[in-house]
C-alpha cells in the first residue's frame, strides 16, 4: 500500500519502504532514553496456549527501547497465573503480570463497586483499564502502546512503526492508531470493519447528514484495529467502554478531548492476520454478532452526545441505506479480492451483511429504550477523585500476588 495519500482529516503515515527499519528503531531508542515506553498486552490465559503469543514474545525480546511490559491476564486460576509468570519470563524487559481474577484484585473491584465505580463487565476494556491504572501508579512512562495477543503475523517492526509518531518529541500526536490490510489464508478478512463499519458510516452520512464525528471515523483505514499507542498524559481522562465498542470508544474520546490534529494513523503491516472469532449468528451474546451490536451502539451514543436526534424512523432508514451500501461495497471487495488472487465467499458475506443490518435495528432499539445507559468505565481521574489511594492499592495488590504465588513451569 505504498501510496502517500492524505485524507485531510487526520495525519496518515505510510510505509514508503525507503528507509531501513533499523534506522527508525535507532531513533526510537534515542527518544526512549528520556521518554520511557510501556507496552500493555491484554491477554486471555487461553492465548498462552494459542499459536500467536509465543512468537510475539520472541519478537518482543529483541526490542531494546521498551522500558516495561504490563500483561493483563484474564480468565486464569491460581495455577494458570503461576504458569503465566513462567511463560512471560522469557521477556527480557522489566515486566509484570496482572492477575485480574486474583482474590486481591477482586477485593479491589468490590471496593470500587461499593462506590459505583467498578467496570460493568469483564473483557478487554476492563483489562486495559486495569493495566492503565497500574501504569498511572508507576508514574514513569511517556508513552503507552497496546496490541492484541492473537496476531499471527506479528513482527517487532509493527511496534516500532506504531510508537514512532508519539515518542518523537517533535511530533504533535497524542494518539497513533495502526492500520493494515487484514489478509490471511488467501482471504480478505476484517469482516466487521469491511462489512459493517465502512458501509454504516457512509449510510449515516446519507441519513443524518454531515457530521464532524462521522468524517473523523471515516478517515481511519482500520478503525477497529487493536493496535494503538498514546502519550500517557491522556490516560487519566480516557473514558473507555467495557464492551466491544472499545476501539471506537478510544478514537471517540481523543476526538472529543483533543481534536483530530492530535491523532495520526500509521501503516504497521502489509498483511496482518489474527485469530478469527465465530460470527455466532444464532447467539447474540457472542462473536461478531455481539461485536457488531456493541459497535453500532457506541457510534449512536457518541452521535447523540454530540447533538444528533435519533428516532425509530432514523434507524429504519439507516438499516435500508446501510444494506444497499454494504452490498455495493461487497462488489468492490469481491473484485479487489479477485484481482489480487484472494478468496471471498460472497454468500457468507451477504449473510453477515443481513445479520449486521438486523443488529443496526437491535442497537437502535436498545439506544431508544435506554438512551442514557452506557457501558463506560469511569476514567482514572474520577476514580482518584473518589478514592485517591486506589492506584497505590492496585500496585500493592499486584506486588503481593507476585510475592505470594511463585511461578511454576508453563505446561506443568
Ligand atoms: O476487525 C474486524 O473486522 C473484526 O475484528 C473481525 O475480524 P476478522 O474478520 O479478521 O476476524
Amino acid at each position: 500500500m505504498a501510496d502517500f495519500h492524505q485524507n485531510g482529516n487526520i495525519a496518515q503515515f505510510h510505509d514508503l519502504r525507503q528507509r531501513p527499519i533499523e534506522e527508525l528503531v535507532y531513533e526510537i531508542e534515542t527518544f526512549a532514553q528520556t521518554r520511557k515506553i510501556t507496552l500493555v498486552l491484554p491477554s486471555l490465559y487461553s492465548e498462552l496456549e494459542g499459536p500467536a503469543l509465543g512468537h510475539i514474545l520472541d519478537e518482543l525480546s529483541q526490542v531494546n527501547y521498551l522500558h516495561r511490559v504490563i500483561i493483563g491476564l484474564d480468565r486464569a486460576d491460581e495455577r494458570q497465573y503461576r504458569m503465566a509468570r513462567d511463560f512471560f519470563s522469557r521477556l527480557k524487559q522489566q515486566h509484570v503480570v496482572l492477575w485480574n481474577d486474583s482474590p486481591r484484585m477482586q477485593a479491589l473491584e468490590e471496593k470500587l463497586s461499593e462506590q459505583g465505580l467498578a467496570p460493568e463487565e469483564p473483557g478487554k476494556g476492563k483489562n486495559m483499564w486495569t493495566c492503565m491504572g497500574y501504569l498511572i501508579s508507576c508514574q514513569d512512562s511517556a508513552v503507552m502502546a497496546l496490541h492484541d495477543c492473537d496476531i499471527t503475523t506479528y513482527h517487532r517492526d509493527m511496534l516500532a512503526r506504531l510508537v514512532y509518531p508519539v515518542v518523537n518529541p517533535n511530533f504533535r500526536y497524542q494518539l497513533s492508531k495502526g492500520y493494515y490490510p487484514r489478509i490471511g489464508d488467501g482471504k480478505l478478512n476484517g469482516r466487521v470493519t469491511r462489512l459493517l463499519v465502512s458501509p454504516l458510516l457512509i449510510a449515516l452520512k446519507r441519513v443524518i447528514g454531515d457530521r464532524d464525528y462521522i468524517d473523523y471515523l471515516r478517515a481511519f483505514r482500520y478503525p477497529l484495529s487493536g493496535e494503538f499507542a498514546l502519550r500517557t498524559a491522556l490516560l487519566p481522562d480516557l473514558r473507555i467502554p467495557s464492551d466491544w465498542g472499545l476501539e471506537i470508544g478510544v478514537l471517540s474520546e481523543v476526538w472529543r478531548n483533543l481534536g483530530r490534529h492530535s491523532v495520526c494513523q500509521v501503516e504497521i503491516s502489509d498483511a496482518y492476520d489474527h485469530k478469527h472469532q465465530d460470527v455466532s449468528a444464532e447467539d447474540a451474546r457472542g462473536g461478531l454478532n455481539r461485536m457488531s451490536t456493541d459497535i453500532c451502539k457506541a457510534i449512536f451514543r457518541k452521535l447523540a452526545a454530540d447533538g444528533t436526534v435519533f428516532t425509530a424512523n432514523t434507524f429504519r432508514a439507516l438499516k435500508a441505506t446501510y444494506y444497499r451500501v454494504a452490498l455495493d461495497l461487497l462488489e468492490f471487495y469481491a473484485d479487489d479480492a479477485r484481482m489480487n488472487g484472494l478468496k471471498l465467499d460472497r454468500h457468507r458475506e451477504e449473510k453477515n451483511i443481513e445479520l449486521f443490518a438486523e443488529n443496526i435495528m437491535v442497537a437502535g432499539h436498545t439506544f431508544l429504550a435506554k438512551p442514557n445507559e452506557a457501558p463506560f468505565i469511569p476514567n482514572w481521574s474520577r476514580v482518584n477523585a473518589a478514592d485517591n489511594e486506589l492506584v497505590a492499592e492496585l500496585r500493592a495488590a499486584v506486588a503481593a500476588d507476585e510475592e505470594e504465588y511463585a511461578p511454576i513451569p508453563f505446561g506443568s
